[in-house]
């Protein structure tokens, strides 16, 4: 017999990442009945893990070319054929699709219809390197069978938390209430790790003034009290903030306007350099990949990361300017959880904040929650994995709760439903 289970679906900027979490007594088993993930897309070595259970991950082969664009498409194919092909033993109640941005409209976790993949469309050009992979897989599921159950989580959600100030812009008061304003993204992320930090922190001072670095091929912080979002660097665009893997983070708008007016460059080509041309890749002229940078003994490597670490720190500092003081600093994602060397240069540069590194701990953290502060810290300073999948099953069992029943036996196995 088929056992009943949540496919969920998270495309990040540089992978693709699935879970299927089994569904027993109305509640979800926490380790993945399969999980897998393509990371490294756009990068000269992209890697396919898949994980079944508690077993070790095995490697699958992957070759990934032409455009970016293309390279995700195959790799959601790739990924669709290998479910259908190695997995018989579930049948798939629905899929969770993490979507980053939800605009002013989409607050919460929602069963999507094809009016709302429409409009969620007009947001692509404020998240390009997302918002379409993201869609991509609905629309093709939605275009097979209506009745599929397909619930969007937005990135964006987490942040409607942020104080009217924080969402606001300096510019003209019509642009925001057109909805031009910080939305902030990584909200999943941001959610399930913030959830975590009563364990992590005690719960005194997971209620206090904490800072999340989600550090991945996209990064951005989050400034959080009370475990809610008060501030976050990342605005409009998923290109505000931090410096990336391949975007420039925050930079002067006058640049934008004087590379137009004066420097030859179109509107397309400035948006290609911001969105896939800067950051860890611009800086070094090698990679965007932060293995390869620290691997590597070429100056302009060394420079990408230092100016990586140096912004993080100027970014850190006004956070917690807006928290009015620091009382825990959080690493997650690819970066944040597996790069001990940034972790420790940025920590370096927080004394002042009186936080002080264990270096044994931040060396030996792997795979797992904790903390990696001297004794002597003012400031907890932790790693939490997240697990944007985890979170993306809770909400798509909460829409389908509301649903009922009824369309809980309604759907349809996974390989049909993806095919
Ligand atoms: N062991 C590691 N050491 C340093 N960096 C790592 C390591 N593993 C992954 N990363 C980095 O994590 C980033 C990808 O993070 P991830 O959160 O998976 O990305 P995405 O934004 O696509 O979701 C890449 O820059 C990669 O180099
Ligand atoms: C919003 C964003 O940049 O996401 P990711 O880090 O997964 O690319
Ligand atoms: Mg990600």
């Amino acid at each position: 017999m088929r056992r009943p289970a949540l496919l969920t679906l998270n495309a990040g900027s540089s992978s693709v990442k699935f879970s299927l979490f089994l569904v027993e007594d109305d509640t979800i088993v926490e380790t993945p009945h399969v999980w897998g993930q393509i990371d490294g897309i756009g990068t000269a070595h992209p890697r396919w893990r898949v994980r079944r259970g508690k077993n070790p991950s095995e490697t699958v082969a992957l070759s990934l070319t032409g455009s970016l664009d293309q390279q995700h498409e195959d790799a959601f194919t790739h990924l669709v054929d290998w479910l259908s092909t190695h997995v018989d033993d579930v049948k798939i109640l629905a899929t969770g699709h993490r979507i980053v941005h939800g605009g002013a409209r989409f607050h919460e976790p929602v069963r999507l219809t094809p009016e709302m993949v429409t409009e969620l469309e007009q947001l692509v050009p404020l998240a390009p390197l997302h918002q379409p992979h993201n869609l991509r897989p609905i629309k093709r599921m939605l275009e097979r069978r209506a009745d599929w159950v397909q619930v969007g989580c937005f990135d964006t959600a987490f942040h409607t938390t942020q104080p009217k100030l924080a969402q606001m812009f300096p510019l003209p008061r019509k642009l925001f209430d057109e909805g031009i304003r910080r939305y902030g993204f990584h909200g999943l992320s941001y959610d399930y790790v913030s959830r975590r930090l009563p364990e992590v922190l005690g719960p005194e001072r997971a209620k206090g003034r904490v800072i999340i670095a989600h550090l991945g091929n996209g990064a951005s912080l989050c400034a959080l009290r009370e475990g809610k979002s008060v501030a976050t660097t990342m605005g409009f665009t998923t290109i505000d903030g931090l410096m990336m893997g391949t975007r420039s983070g925050s930079i002067d708008p006058g640049l934008v306007l004087h590379l137009i007016e004066y420097g030859g460059m179109s509107v397309t080509q400035v948006d290609h350099m911001l969105y896939k041309e800067s950051g860890l890749l611009g800086v070094s002229g090698i990679s965007q990949d932060m293995r390869e940078l620290l691997a590597s003994d070429d100056p302009h490597a060394r420079e990408a990361v230092e100016l990586f670490c140096y912004r993080l720190v100027r970014e850190i500092g006004s956070l917690a300017a807006a928290l009015g003081g620091l009382d825990a600093l959080v690493f997650t994602a690819g970066i944040g959880e597996h790069a001990a060397p940034v972790r420790a240069r940025v920590i370096e540069r927080l004394d002042w904040l009186g936080a002080v590194l264990d270096p044994q701990a931040n060396e030996r953290i792997a795979g797992i929650a904790g903390r990696i502060d001297a004794p002597d810290s003012r400031v907890a300073l932790a790693v939490v994995p997240t697990n944007e999948e985890a979170m993306i099953a809770r909400y798509t069992l909460e829409v389908l709760r509301r649903e009922g029943s009824a369309t809980i036996a309604a759907n349809p196995p996974a390989a049909d439903a993806n095919r």
